[in-house]
């Protein structure tokens, strides 16, 4: 599993670490790595006559580019240093003098010639964009085409919500240090990052056990999915209710009852109008018109892909077993029913569906994944993922880590994909996964599955995500 830090823990970490180590320490270690990356990335052999340019705040985050620029100087990259603060780090400008670098007068000169820029304007220490004196600089060295290196993080994101509030240099790649912050996991903050590599300095036992964000990986999916035992049968395994889908919109049945049948429950209900649409796909599907409460006894359900205005959300949030509650069934939720409920609720809300729940808009939600999902949680008593370009999954009242899904692809953004999660997650508590656990694991199989399908590289159709499920879980799994 990987872990992110907010600002104020990754720092009080520092500060403990820093009092035990004699002065300069950490920095150089930081320094050293920053160096060993960008030796690596400009490739064997072209570090010597490289042009390197270092863009130097007034703080730390300078700092680190200037000692990193030194040991790139030492190994005869020609380093030139651009001071973009009032002040710059004097240890560090020392020692790339020291080692042969200059400071420039003029930025744009360098910068066009550049091989190689490092952006160590600001840090963890940064917010609210970039100044308007580093706006021109910025974007003379994304336009300069140069490999743009960000230390620690690209200056002007927010490191623990992800924001994006101003002008930010885009990287090619991240270098950072100790722990990852949460901005670096979470649009639209990530998309600057560019590749993320961690370089540990030694904090990693000062960290608490508790980080701000979880990104799952294969050996944790693994551990959480269900393997029938030799004495299952198809109710033990848990049985997965799924109420979606009318006359206008049967696809939606279609797709969840896909999504259920890739989640390791041991069979699905489908309850509403769409049933013979299902059968046609799924003849393995047991349908019935309705209602839930009716149906047969299910160990959880999935209510609101293409419901429309169908009755059929109340019916199953009185019942007592866990609940997904997605599109169509998100609409006009009531927060006390959901807070009221004894079984988990998991909401699976898209930005648009989260604003209306929140009473913001869409785009607040979008800028604010991360306080946007907690909120959500806390205000419904559930577990919620909201999906979206990163998707986020909170446990219910929402503390505790919030998980942040490794596995998206952008061309998950196709109708219907959302159907297919909200049946799968919902097969996974059936499955009797945790709220907080069935989420997460459906996300991560969901963008496995979506990568497989696409090659990375061309369309999908949310019913191909679907048929790529078993593979994904084979992935994760083998
Ligand atoms: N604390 C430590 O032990 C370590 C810190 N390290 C580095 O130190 C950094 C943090 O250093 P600082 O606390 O000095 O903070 P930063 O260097 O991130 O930024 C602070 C400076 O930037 C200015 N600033 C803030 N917002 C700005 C904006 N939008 N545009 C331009 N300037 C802005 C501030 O006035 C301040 O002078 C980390 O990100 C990391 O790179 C590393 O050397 C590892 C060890
Ligand atoms: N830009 C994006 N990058 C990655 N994943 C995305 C992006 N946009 C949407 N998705 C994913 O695609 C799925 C779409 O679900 P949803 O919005 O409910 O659509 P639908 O209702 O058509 O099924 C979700 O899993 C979501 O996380
Ligand atoms: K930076």
């Amino acid at each position: 599993m990987r872990t992110a830090y907010r600002v104020e823990t990754v720092r009080a970490a520092e500060a403990e670490l820093m009092s035990r180590l004699p002065e300069g320490t950490l920095m150089r270690r930081a320094a050293a790595g920053l160096a060993a990356a960008c030796f690596s990335l400009l490739g064997r052999g072209r570090v010597y006559g490289a042009r390197v340019v270092l863009l130097v705040g007034s703080g730390d985050n300078g700092g680190d580019a200037l000692y990193a620029g030194a040991r790139l100087a030492r190994r005869g990259a020609g380093v030139t240093a651009v001071l973009l603060g009032s002040r710059a780090h004097a240890g560090g400008l020392a020692a790339l003098r020291a080692a042969g670098g200059r400071v420039a007068e003029d930025p744009f000169e360098p910068l066009a010639a550049a091989d190689l820029v490092l952006d160590g304007i600001t840090g963890i220490g940064g917010h609210g964009g970039l100044r308007p004196d580093a706006v021109p600089v910025a974007r003379a060295a994304r336009g300069s085409g140069a490999v743009v290196v960000a230390v620690d993080l690209p200056s002007g994101v927010d490191a623990d919500t992800g924001e994006v509030a101003g002008e930010v240099l885009r990287a090619d790649a991240t270098v950072t240090f100790g722990a990852y912050k949460p901005g670096l996991l979470i649009d639209p903050a990530r998309e600057y990052a560019g590749a993320v590599r961690l370089v540990g300095i030694g904090l990693e036992d000062l960290l608490p056990s508790v980080p701000e964000l979880q990104a799952l990986q294969h050996e944790d999916v693994a551990r959480m999915l269900p393997v029938p035992a030799a004495e299952s049968d198809k109710y033990r395994r848990g049985v997965v209710g799924v109420v979606a889908g009318s006359r206008r919109y049967p696809g939606a049945a279609v797709l969840a009852v896909a999504g259920a049948l890739h989640g390791g429950a041991g069979a699905v209900r489908y309850v509403g109008p769409a049933g013979e649409a299902v059968i046609a796909r799924f003849p393995e599907t047991l349908v019935h018109a309705g209602p839930p409460a009716k149906a047969g006894r299910v160990q959880a359900w999935v209510v609101g892909p293409g419901l429309g205005d169908a009755p059929g959300v109340d019916d199953v949030l009185a019942s007592d077993v866990p609940v997904a509650v997605d599109a169509d069934g998100l609409r006009g939720l009531s927060a006390e029913l959901v807070r009221a409920r004894t079984a988990p609720t998991l909401l699976t809300p898209h930005a648009g569906e989260a604003a209306a729940l929140l009473g913001v808009a869409r785009e607040a939600v979008e800028a604010r994944r991360l306080a946007a999902v907690r909120e959500l949680a806390t205000r419904f008593g559930a577990t919620v993922l909201l999906k979206g370009s990163t998707t986020l999954v909170a446990e219910a009242g929402g503390r505790g880590p919030v998980r942040v899904n490794p596995t998206g692809t952008s061309w998950l953004a196709t109708a219907g994909s959302g159907d297919v999660l909200s049946g799968l997650a919902g097969s996974l508590l059936a499955a009797g996964l945790p709220a907080i656990d069935a989420a997460s694991a459906a996300a991560y199989l969901h963008g496995l599955a979506a990568r497989r399908a696409s090659g990375g590289a061309s369309p999908i159709a949310a019913g191909e995500v679907a048929s790529a499920l078993s593979d994904a879980w084979r992935d994760v799994t083998s």
